[in-house]
């Protein structure tokens, strides 16, 4: 783990070769552990995340929880938390990061309160930190949820939702943002024996206990994405991400057929994927990042690394993530020559192909997603990173990896 002020990163060779190490999918491990959690019984689960978001929660559940909990900075942990003390009748405050007492979770406490939830705002009404306090049945076997703000309440209070008397009937409003995630969620609680329905916009999860059985989480296709990128950037490339799969429960396994247009070709063989490179493919399409919110970054600095330009829409999610990424994008881009901009309501457009600053440093505003999308532009060149230990919420072993494929990574402090 790199703990210096910043990193500077460069490739001498801009040819990559070699196996890449990748972490699990957190969002997949942190399901499982809740969804162990809820089963109440003991059974393995293999390839869990070795990322702070997951380790972090794997504590929380296997420790009686304090009269005080911090979520940190995971999104996952706070709001999954949330639904599982209420349901578990436990007493505790929730607590998280100063940013994650910015990030808004009105939307699951109103609705678990409706469940018979006892809950309380200790700040700012709609946001951590919480105090829960307890769980009455309120008879109530009917929500409708807000769907446009962050589908992991909903993915929250569908987990619990089998431990309700009667089951649930969650109705979702408005737009769906990041349904993979949804879709993830019942096929983990499929697996655990409790089959849901998701009709039109409604999901009808019946009661039912979870039954203990082996869980193995897939590697993380959002870690995988910093690879396409770097691939796309390379001169020659031929890299193997082991233990990814084309039938994945995650929406960003999408990289594929995303990522084709920019030069990348992948091939699903028996131990992961091999990417390697192909033509550049002209002109590139409008990008919705709706359903795979996290890749948003990792495209908008890779079109800045190729220097073309690409309209990306669905990114309203990502000004309540681990910073305003639209405003960080903003604000880094210019570095490596280009600016990101709102060219009609809803659509932003990266221009790039401007000057790129000598030696641009990064600011990465305690987002993991910032420093790992700007990293794989030192194929093109020389590049600084700020506080790179942010990584370690879902790939602490990021910089490793990278430097395993050729990349010179110089701390700096
Ligand atoms: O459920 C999950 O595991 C996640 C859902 C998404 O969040 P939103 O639903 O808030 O978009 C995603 O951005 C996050 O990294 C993980
Ligand atoms: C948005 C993210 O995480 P979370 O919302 O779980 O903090 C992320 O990992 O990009």
């Amino acid at each position: 783990m790199i703990t210096t002020s910043s990193v500077r990163v460069s490739h001498a060779t801009q040819v990559l070769t070699g196996t890449v190490s990748l972490p699990a999918s957190k969002s997949e491990a942190n399901r499982a552990l809740i969804l162990r959690a809820l089963s109440g019984q003991e059974f393995p689960i293999h390839n869990l995340s070795d990322a702070n978001d997951t380790q972090l929660l794997n504590r929380l559940l296997s420790t009686p929880a304090g009269a005080e909990v911090s979520a940190e900075d995971a999104g996952t942990v706070m709001r999954f938390l949330t639904a599982y003390y209420a349901i578990k009748n436990q007493k505790v405050t929730l607590t998280g990061t100063a940013r994650m007492c910015q990030r808004p979770i009105g939307v699951l406490v109103d609705a678990l309160r409706k469940l018979g939830a006892q809950i309380e705002y200790l700040g700012q009404e709609g946001f951590p930190p919480l105090q829960i306090k307890g769980f009455e049945y309120a008879g109530s076997n009917q929500l409708t949820v807000r769907a446009d703000i962050s589908s992991q309440y909903i993915s929250a209070l569908l987990m619990i939702a089998p431990l309700l008397p009667v089951g649930l009937k969650l109705t979702l409003e408005g737009k769906i943002g990041s349904e993979p995630y949804i879709r993830m969620t019942l096929a983990q609680m499929a697996h655990f024996g409790v089959q849901a329905s998701f009709e039109g916009n409604t999901i009808t999860v019946p009661a039912h206990q979870y039954e203990p059985k082996v869980y193995t989480v897939e590697s993380d296709w959002s870690a995988a994405s910093y690879w396409y990128s770097a691939v796309a950037l390379a001169k020659e490339a031929d890299l193997l991400l082991p233990a990814l799969r084309a039938d994945s429960l995650q929406g960003d396994s999408v990289l594929p057929r995303l990522m084709a247009p920019f030069g990348v070709h992948t091939q699903f063989v028996a131990e992961g994927v091999r990417l390697t490179k192909q033509e550049l493919q002209e002109p590139l399409e409008r990008i919705d990042f709706s359903a795979c919110p996290d890749l948003a970054q990792t495209v908008a600095a890779l079109a800045a690394g190729l220097q073309v330009e690409v309209e990306m829409t669905g990114l309203e999610s990502l000004r309540i993530k681990e910073t305003d990424r639209v405003l960080a994008l903003q604000q880094e881009l210019p570095n490596v020559g280009a600016t990101l901009q709102e060219t009609e309501e809803g659509v932003f457009t990266v221009f790039s192909g401007k000057e790129a600053k000598n030696d641009p440093s990064i600011h990465t505003y305690e987002d993991h997603r910032m420093a790992m999308a700007f990293a794989p532009l030192a194929l093109r060149q020389q590049i600084e990173i700020e506080e790179p230990s942010v990584v370690k919420k879902s790939y602490p072993r990021f910089w490793e990896a990278l430097a395993a494929v050729g990349f010179e990574i110089e701390p700096i402090s």
